[in-house]
């Protein structure tokens, strides 16, 4: 394979991927292998997993010819030659896996891009009952920067753990920030997602069966998405998910209701702040499919204002927007190159 060459301004860098033959793990890979800045790649998966000392193309034959590495495993708290040196680690474990890691991960000179929800909130208390776990580093929360690429703030820059935001809150933030920033007299907001079966990972599980899958609600008022949703829009939400019968893709159908109902215009107004976005695109009246963003990193967001209610569409790629892309987002951003590099549109 060719070897790649970094301009002057520019270092290639190495980088690792924990959890690399998950489904999350996968698309980031194709992205990582792609890219114009990832020098080194190395790919882990857990020490006892059957799929060790394989190469990635043989559990995934569209790689082949493009990404041969090897799954290496790997025990958790054992720092690699390969770690020491990174320049960035990601985290496509579970999320007491990534928890696990944060001791020793948080000492390497790597920024870690997290893609579980080991770090995305606040509040450790939260934990025992939206992730079921006592959370093994309560301290290190409030250093973690959340990773919702077009809406970073200040403690992006010098962050070394960076907490890419969850599928479900990455469709309905996309689509809610924009309105709780322009007017904080939002209220009964609804949110009701559907999500490809992909989202719920690549272990088996009866819900997941071909033959079980429907239509159907689940986790209304314990999903742990619902706390992340509510606390980085600060608005309170009501969070329904639903599980689809398709492979990718999320759509959020959101109702919110304005006591002072504000003018096409104004909403128009609002979601000028993705003007310049190259991935978040916002039609007025329009009806986002999940076929246009699915194997795309982008977020189509149509509105309708109707009286004192307007309801907001929202649609992403779970993996990519959702997962895979937003995290190569926020590495590019980390690194001075624009945030969409690599990114498929
Ligand atoms: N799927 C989605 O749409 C999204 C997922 N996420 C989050 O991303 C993370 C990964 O999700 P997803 O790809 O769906 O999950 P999968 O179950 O598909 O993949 C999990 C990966 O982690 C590996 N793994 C498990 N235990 C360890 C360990 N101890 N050390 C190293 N690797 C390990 C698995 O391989 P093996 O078991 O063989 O070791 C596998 O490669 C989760 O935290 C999830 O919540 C975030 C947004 C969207
Ligand atoms: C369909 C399905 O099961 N989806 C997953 C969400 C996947 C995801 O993005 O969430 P985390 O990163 O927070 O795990 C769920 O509801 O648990």
């Amino acid at each position: 394979m060719e070897r790649k060459q970094a301009s002057k301004k520019y270092s290639l860098q190495n980088v690792v991927v924990i959890g690399a033959s998950g489904y999350a793990g996968v698309e980031l890979v194709t992205l990582l292998s792609e890219h114009p800045l990832v020098g080194e790649l190395t790919l882990y998966v857990s020490e006892q997993s059957q799929d060790r000392n394989t190469s990635i193309s043989d559990l995934y034959p569209r790689l082949k010819g493009r990404v041969e590495q090897s799954l290496m495993g790997l025990p958790i708290g054992k720092v690699t030659d390969e770690l020491a040196s990174a320049d960035a680690i990601f985290l496509c474990t579970s999320h007491e896996v990534s928890c696990q890691w944060h001791a020793q991960l948080s000492q390497l000179k790597a920024t870690v891009f997290d893609l579980s929800g080991g770090f995305r909130l606040p509040d450790a208390k939260l934990y025992p009952d939206y992730y079921g776990f006592e959370h093994p580093a309560a301290d290190a929360l409030s250093s973690a920067a959340y990773g919702l690429a077009e809406w970073l703030d200040e403690r992006f820059d010098s962050a070394h753990w960076v907490a890419v935001p969850g599928c479900y809150p990455t469709a309905a933030l996309l689509a809610l920030k924009p309105l709780a920033l322009f007017n904080k007299d939002v209220s009964h907001v609804v949110i009701n997602a559907v999500s490809g079966v992909t989202g719920a990972g690549r272990s088996p599980s009866l819900k997941t069966q071909g033959a079980e899958l429907s239509l159907q609600g689940y986790g209304a008022g314990v999903h742990r998405h619902q706390p992340e949703i509510d606390h980085y829009c600060g608005l309170n939400t009501l969070f329904l998910p639903h599980l689809g019968d398709f492979k990718r893709g999320i759509l959020a159908t959101i109702t919110v209701h304005f006591t002072a109902p504000p003018t096409q215009a104004q909403v128009e107004d609002v979601y000028q702040v993705y003007q310049a976005s190259e991935l978040v695109h916002v039609t007025k009246a329009g009806y986002p499919a999940l076929k246009d963003v699915v194997n795309s990193g982008q977020c189509h967001i149509g509105w309708h204002l109707q009286g004192h209610s307007l309801v907001v569409y929202s649609a992403i790629d779970n993996l990519l927007k959702g997962a895979a892309s937003q995290a190569l987002q926020c590495f590019n951003i980390k690194l001075g190159l624009p945030s969409a590099e690599g990114v498929p549109l």
